[in-house]
Formats: C-alpha cells, structure tokens, sequence
C-alpha cells in the first residue's frame, strides 16, 4: 500500500521579508511521480530543498518520509533521499572514475578518499551504471563524459543507496535533443516502475516530462496554482494562468508539447 513520503502543511519560506514559498499544503505519496513547473524564481527549487531535508521552511510544518522536519535527525534522512542536480554535480571531482562517482554516495561524500567499500556497494554501483546505461563508462573520469553522461551519471548516484524519495532539479537541462530523449526515455522506464521510489522533478519544459509521470504541480510567485494528477493539473488553460501568455499544451501517448496559442 502507498504511503505518504512528504507532507507540507502551510509551508512558507521567508526571505528579505518576501514569502518565496506562501503557505503551502501539498502531499506526495510512494506510488507518485511529480514533476513541477514554474516560471524562474516561482519557488521550485526552494521546495525540493526542503523536500531534501536541507532547509526549514519558516512557517508550517514538513513531514519527510514520515518524519518531521526540526525534530528528527536529518543525516539519517538524508541518505535516503536521492538528489541529484547541477549544483551537486559541481561537487563531483572532474577526475573521479564514473564508478567512483557513484560509489561515493554511499558515504555522502563526493571524491573517493580512503572510504572501505564493501562488496555490496561494488555490486549496487555496477548496477546503476548498468540501469542508467553506463557500463561502458565506470572507469572514465566524470570530467571527460558529455553533458547527456554527466547527467545520467548525476541519476545514477542519486538512486546509488535505494532511496525511498528521489528529487531531480532539471535533469534534461542543457542537453542535446538526442541526448534528452535519451534520458527522458530513461526515466520514463524507471517512473513505470512500481519497485521505483516517489519522484519529485523540476523542469522548465514539459517536453522534458517522461511518460509515467503521474502528477503535475504548477507554482507561481510561491504559491501553487495546480496540483493534482497530471491529466487535471497540467492542461493549457493551467499553463496559461501560471506563465501569464496564452499556452496551447498536447500530449500524445503520455509526452507532451506547449507552444504560445495564436
Ligand atoms: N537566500 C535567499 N535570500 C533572498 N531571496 C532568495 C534566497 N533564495 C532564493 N531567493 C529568491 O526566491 C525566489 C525563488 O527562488 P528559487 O530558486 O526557489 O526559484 P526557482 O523557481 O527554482 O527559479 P529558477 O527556475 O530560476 O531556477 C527567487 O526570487 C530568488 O531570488
């Protein structure tokens, strides 16, 4: 049965007087795949950060996987949540092996240092590479990958320890059309996947969301303007109310398309 992994009740986050995040509910449970858009600066990356256990909110109250944020130790949180973005990607040295690089997040730590591994992690670390289509690559040194590699790398690592919440802040930016529906595709497999944790994505484009995907949120100036299952949360009228333009959106066999309506 499908539990719930993050419960916001009127979650705000203050900053210089101004509520990036305003008063928030918003639940997420096991079997869900949520991806959320938003205009720049709505607040997207603000929530996975709380999601992440790696900041308080201001006001209200947040439940991680079934503990409360403030009141429960969050280094036996973390590891299990699997995040994986740019600016964690950036802490990943540019001459650590690709099997290194997923390695090390069994410890949390980027760049091997004299970390005993065992066997167990050798064995979960080949399979990641293997599920995210890595095998060739394990002795490669993460700098010298392309952007499309980096990323899978970057996912790679964040299901390294089997977490039971998975957060992804753009994992298709910057990439090539090839390379993105490559790893679209990926993680559609991967969101199909009833042994797969919660998944929360942020994306700016709705061509980037894999099939799969069961739920949408959209934010604006902190605040949610839709949220629900996906069929009823993103639509174009929904697109349009949050981006301030006229949005026709299409979907076709779970993928979608938005273009500006004439
Ligand atoms: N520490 C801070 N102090 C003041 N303002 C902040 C702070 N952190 C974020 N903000 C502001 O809060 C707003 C939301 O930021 P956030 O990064 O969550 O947005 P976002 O939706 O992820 O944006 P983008 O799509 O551009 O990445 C932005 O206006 C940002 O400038």
């Amino acid at each position: 049965m499908a539990s719930t992994v993050l419960q916001f009740q009127h979650v705000s986050v203050v900053r210089d007087g101004n509520a990036i995040l305003d008063d928030m509910d918003w639940n997420v449970a096991s079997d869900e795949r949520w991806v959320i858009l938003g205009p720049n600066g709505a607040g997207k990356t603000t929530l996975l950060q709380i999601a992440a256990a790696a900041m308080h909110p201001t006001k209200g109250s947040v439940e991680v996987l079934g503990e409360p944020l403030g009141k429960t130790d969050v280094f036996e949180l973390r590891p299990m949540i699997g995040f994986a973005s740019t600016a964690m990607a950036r802490r990943i040295p540019k001459n650590e092996t690709v099997i290194d690089s997923v390695l090390t997040a069994a410890y949390s730590v980027t760049g091997r240092w004299n970390e005993e591994y065992e066997t167990i992690d050798d064995r979960r670390a080949q399979r990641v590479l293997k599920e995210w289509q890595l095998e060739g690559f394990a002795d490669r040194r993460f700098g010298s990958l392309s952007d499309g590699e980096q990323k899978r790398v970057q996912i790679a690592r964040s299901v390294m320890t089997d977490p039971e919440l998975l957060l992804l802040d753009e994992p298709a930016a910057s990439l090539d059309l090839g390379a993105r529906e490559e790893l679209v595709e990926l993680l559609g497999g991967y969101a199909s996947s009833a042994s797969s944790p919660a998944i929360v994505m942020v994306t700016h484009h709705v061509e980037e969301i894999p099939q799969g995907f069961t739920h949408a949120m959209l934010l604006a100036d902190g605040t949610i303007r839709s949220a629900g299952p996906i069929g009823e949360a993103l639509t174009s009228e929904t697109l349009t109310e949050t981006f301030g333009l006229p949005i026709e959106l299409t979907e076709r066999d779970g993928r979608y398309a938005a273009r500006a309506a004439r």
